[in-house]
């Protein structure tokens, strides 16, 4: 597709032209949505996190990720793709929760989550605490049915209330499984390690229909393996993929509000999401970035590096398609 082409995808401001650090970030240095009128791929904020247990912060996520992808470059080595030449990908802003209605704030999301993938766009949001998962599951099933789930984090997140709260970031995916909205034969956590409330935990998780790949399972299998794996179980699903940055070990992800000792390394991460290329990846988020937490951007690159590899794999797919139609 030749520059010229006036249907050709608006990229990122050059970096050779104009100072990558120059002006207001967006993420990669993207057009933001209402300069282009639509995108393939809408990249999306959702600056929340009243859902926390432990520490705060999460809400500067989006932003932290925007800034640290400035240095990102347009084409994809790993995955042999310019992603933001194969489909318009686009920032679309933040999602505006209520900070003080959780409820409210899960509805909000939901409500912002249809329109935008009503236009047709698949979303890469970035959070916010894991509670955002909850109405974007939510959203995405209402276009394409239960959807494969592959959950990248330390913790399970399907325990049952906290406090008595329903809607938290340790609950998302107990109540996407109540809801029906997921397709449990193809469900994953991966990375998961450190203490639990008890056995039960595991228990109730396994009856949900999860598998879990440890991060001593990636350790010791290796990432290809690992996603050969998965890829196996999620077949050609619908498939959303959400990653709670803490999936990685405090030394490549400080900036997070519950950090666990024994987590998976950024290469590990990034090489298990570029042998997941050929799945239907329909929408994914990273979340759970506290930049307050975080030293020198190290989170917040991590977390920029893992939507770009996200993003890839939905361009690829889009201009696949799209080949496959003309
Ligand atoms: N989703 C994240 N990051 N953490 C959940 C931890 C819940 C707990 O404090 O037990
Ligand atoms: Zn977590
Ligand atoms: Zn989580």
């Amino acid at each position: 597709m030749s520059s010229s082409d006036q249907n050709a995808p608006r990229g990122p401001i050059d970096s050779s032209r104009v100072p990558r650090y120059a002006g207001p970030a967006t993420f990669a240095r993207l057009p933001r949505l209402d300069e282009v009128g639509r995108a393939d791929v809408a990249v999306v904020g959702v600056p929340f996190d009243t859902g926390v247990s432990y520490r705060p912060g999460a809400r500067f996520g989006g932003n932290a990720i925007r800034e640290a992808s400035r240095l990102l470059r347009p084409y994809n080595p790993a995955q042999d793709a310019s992603p933001f030449a194969l489909a318009q990908v686009a920032d679309a802003g933040d999602i505006a929760a209520n900070p003080f209605d959780i409820h409210e704030a899960v509805e909000t999301i939901e409500a912002a989550a249809d329109d935008l993938l009503g236009t047709g766009a698949r979303m890469m949001t970035l959070g916010g605490d894991h509670t955002i998962a909850l109405p974007l599951l939510r959203s995405v099933a209402k276009k394409h049915g239960p959807v494969a789930l592959l959950h990248f984090d330390a913790h399970l997140d399907t325990w049952d209330t906290y406090f008595g709260a329903e809607y938290t970031h340790g609950t998302p995916f107990r109540r996407a499984v109540e809801e029906g909205i997921l397709d449990t034969s193809a469900l994953s956590h991966v990375g998961t390690r450190g203490p639990l409330y008890g056995k039960q935990d595991l228990t109730d998780d396994e009856k949900m229909g999860f598998g879990i790949v440890t991060s001593a399972d990636v350790y010791r299998r290796g990432a290809d393996e690992v996603a050969d794996q998965l890829r196996q179980r999620i077949g050609d699903r619908p498939l959303y993929i959400s990653i709670d940055i803490d999936c990685l070990d405090p030394a490549h992800a400080p900036g997070t509000g519950t950090p666990e000792a024994g987590g998976m390394t950024s290469r590990e991460l990034l090489e298990i999401l570029r042998g997941l290329s050929s799945c239907n990846l329909v929408s994914a988020d990273v979340v759970e970035v506290a930049p307050a937490y975080d030293h020198a951007e190290i989170t917040a690159v991590a977390a920029s590096h893992t939507a770009y590899e996200l993003t890839t794999i939905m361009s690829r797919q889009i201009a696949a398609a799209r080949d496959a139609r003309a």
